[in-house]
């Protein structure tokens, strides 16, 4: 899976600076330097000083917390070196720099209320990504004051702390008897895990959701540093920090004489006005603001508005990837556009002006992307050796290349340090694979309905006494369906497929779901090993055969076995070599009686070429590899997978005058 995050943008304004204050190189594994180490120094800017900034949440905008940076914030990565030993890979990497905050205005309005006004001001409002236009803050659901004076003033200390805890459903102590809900809390508290064993019921109540455990969990491991933070992820704050808006201009002005600005009884929320009003006073607001308002007084006197001034603050985990990146590398580099997945890794090919700041990047789309995301790799050096992997180097995460990949409703366990895996090609092997429903099933269950159809019919003629005709069908149904005698029988009822260069498994254990016996086969003891792992994954163990050969040495003792009238296709996905390896078809079925009955099977070979034109280059190589003159051959594009490089995939039935042919390898 490819996760494109940025649209190319080199970044224009100047108000970011990312300043690289030490450059401390000693012992890194490829360039005998060790650490790098970097502290972003970002300016916000006043959110109304620039006309030129669009409208939204920008670092570039709001200003930074009154708060000075901690050091904690400050993270320094250690890890191990190739000897076991650790060292630092110190590069300061500052998350409370990308905090920001932004004034804003909201209206405070009941909470009943709420999701009315908020779709009738939908315009007027913040309509930030990611920030709910209603917002709460502290104590909006209570008014202390007036849960007082209901209950009557206290008279002396005790009764205080008696009502204080009565109000926070502490009521034993008072004299009064414990309500049920507080009896059963009370029951919870003084049970330990063994007492849940005669209280079954009481247990499931009482033990916090998965959920709830795991947030509890987060909040301990960030040293209760979330705890102030609102929001969905706690990546934004909203605070009051002043109650009506501007001295002496309350709603009235807004709202009309009638309106008597009063202090804030029961339930509210605040809906957050477009950041264009954060400075404005009442009077200043839109008209459009003020009708919805007057008509909300009108059907419910009871309502109250109340216009505040806010602070909404955004941390780090608001900031997507790109705008983190974009802020943190140097003015004249391309962030980087996408990175491909498998499994929980994250697969970067990172440019060369890129690799000074590999780490960073790494991190960021580590943190952006957690939980699914656990690993994030760089590929060093293209793809060489015969196995087809390819070298990574960890930047942020576990060190575990081994992973899981769901593709087409199988799972595939690889490791991606040792054996071959792409995500892209998932498509193209869902495509391949359709192929071989159509041509190997549906069209074998036709043939068979026929032949049940000539069965039936003749059984039928029988029992009418039709000898005439009986004898005339029974010509009918010799005569075309002669060419499939027992061999094409056997053939048709189970298709066999033969995966050359099969790797972990995606096409072989796929097909396994389709044909009857598939028969796998790689040179790479590791992707055996993977190959095996995935057939017991998928519960298809038992139609797979799995090899462990050269690929020409493969195609001849697979043809020269048993199976062979059953193997209906061969597929040959080695795209830089396959070709090649065609010549082992070369009298494969030589010396077998029955010539004519043998059912050829049907290749599908992968190559690449740079030619101008792909088909007839990737054509040509085909009909050398196998020196035969004529052969017919369906090709088609896969993917472009570099500029003027395509990818192609051509199936073909193999020519008879090949199979029976002269074999070119004595192997
Ligand atoms: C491009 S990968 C394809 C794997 C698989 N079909 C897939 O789609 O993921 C090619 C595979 O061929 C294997 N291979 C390379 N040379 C081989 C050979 N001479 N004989 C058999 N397998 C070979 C490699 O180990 C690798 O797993």
């Amino acid at each position: 899976m490819v996760t494109k995050f940025h649209i190319l943008k080199a970044h224009t304004l100047p108000l970011f600076t990312l300043l690289p204050r030490t450059l401390s190189f000693s012992k890194l594994p490829n360039f005998s330097v060790s650490s790098i180490s970097f502290t972003t120094q970002i300016h916000a800017h006043n959110q109304s000083s620039d006309p030129e900034l669009s409208y939204g949440p920008s670092l570039r905008k709001g200003t930074l917390p009154p708060t000075p940076i901690s050091q904690t914030s400050l993270r320094t990565f250690t890890k191990e070196d190739d000897d076991g030993g650790e060292y630092n890979d110190d590069y300061a990497f500052n998350e409370e720099s990308f905090t920001r905050v932004f004034d804003i205005a909201a209206i405070r309005v009941p909470s009943k209320d709420c999701f009315i006004l908020e779709n009738r001001l939908r315009g007027h409002l913040l309509n930030w990504p990611r920030i709910r236009n209603i917002a709460r803050v502290p104590g909006d659901d209570f008014d202390d004051e007036e849960v007082k004076k209901l209950v009557g003033t206290p008279s002396n200390e005790d009764s205080l702390v008696s009502l204080d805890r009565r109000m926070h459903g502490k009521a034993e102590g008072d004299g009064e008897p414990l309500s049920p809900v507080l009896h059963r809390e009370k029951l919870v508290k003084t049970f330990d895990s063994v007492g849940f064993v005669n209280f079954r019921n009481l247990a499931k109540m009482t033990r916090p959701s998965s959920r709830k455990k795991k947030m509890v969990d987060d909040e301990e491991r960030s040293g209760g540093k979330n705890k102030d933070k609102v929001g969905r992820k706690g990546f934004s704050v909203v605070e009051v920090v002043e109650d009506g808006l501007m001295e002496g201009q309350d709603l009235k002005g807004l709202l009309g004489e009638g309106f008597h600005c009063r202090k804030w009884r029961g339930p509210t929320r605040l809906l957050l006005l477009d950041e264009r009003y954060s400075k404005k006073c009442a009077e200043e607001l839109p008209e459009a603001i003020k009708v919805v308002l007057k008509e909300t007084i009108m059907d419910d006197r009871r309502s109250d508005f109340e216009l505040v001034r806010c602070r909404l603050t955004l941390f780090y985990d608001y900031w997507q990837m790109d705008e983190i990146l974009e802020a943190m590398l140097p003015n004249d580099i391309i962030i980087p556009s996408a990175f491909e997945t498998v499994g929980h890794v994250a697969h970067l090919n990172l440019r060369d002006e890129l690799l000074p700041y590999k780490k960073l990047i790494g991190k960021v789309i580590l943190d952006k992307n957690k939980p699914k995301i656990q690993t994030v790799v760089n590929k060093i050096d293209s793809i060489q050796n015969d196995y087809r992997t390819m070298q990574l180097e960890v930047l942020a995460g576990n060190h575990s290349l081994v992973t899981t990949v769901v593709e087409n409703g199988l799972q595939f366990q690889v490791d991606l340090s040792t054996v071959y895996w792409n995500s892209r090609l998932a498509t193209e092997r869902q495509r391949l694979l359709n192929g071989f429903t159509r041509k190997d099933v549906v069209c074998r269950l036709h043939i068979l309905l026929l032949f049940c159809v000539a069965f039936k019919l003749l059984y039928a003629l029988k029992a009418m006494g039709m000898h005439v005709f009986i004898f005339m069908a029974t010509k009918i149904l010799v005569v075309s369906f002669f060419p499939f005698t027992t061999i094409s029988l056997i053939h048709m009822l189970l298709p066999f497929a033969g995966d050359v260069f099969s790797g972990v498994g995606p096409i072989a254990i796929s097909a396994a779901k389709i044909v009857k016996r598939v028969y796998a086969n790689d040179l790479n003891p590791q992707a055996i090993e993977y190959l095996e792992r995935n057939c017991v994954l998928n519960k298809l163990e038992k139609k797979i055969r799995v090899f462990n050969m050269d690929g020409r040495r493969f195609i001849v003792s697979l043809f020269t076995s048993e199976k062979a009238p059953s193997i209906t296709q061969v597929v040959m996905n080695l795209p830089n070599d396959a070709v090649e390896f065609l010549d082992a078809f070369r009298g494969i079925l030589r010396g077998r009686t029955k010539e004519e009955e043998y059912p050829l099977p049907l290749i599908h070979v992968y190559g690449f070429s740079k030619a101008r034109d792909p088909e007839f280059d990737f054509h040509e190589r085909i009909r050398i590899a196998l020196t035969e003159v004529a052969v017919d051959v369906e090709m088609r594009r896969v993917r472009l997978v570099a500029p003027g490089k395509w990818m192609l995939c051509a199936s073909f039935i193999l020519p008879k005058s090949v199979a029976f042919g002269k074999p070119i390898l004595e192997l």
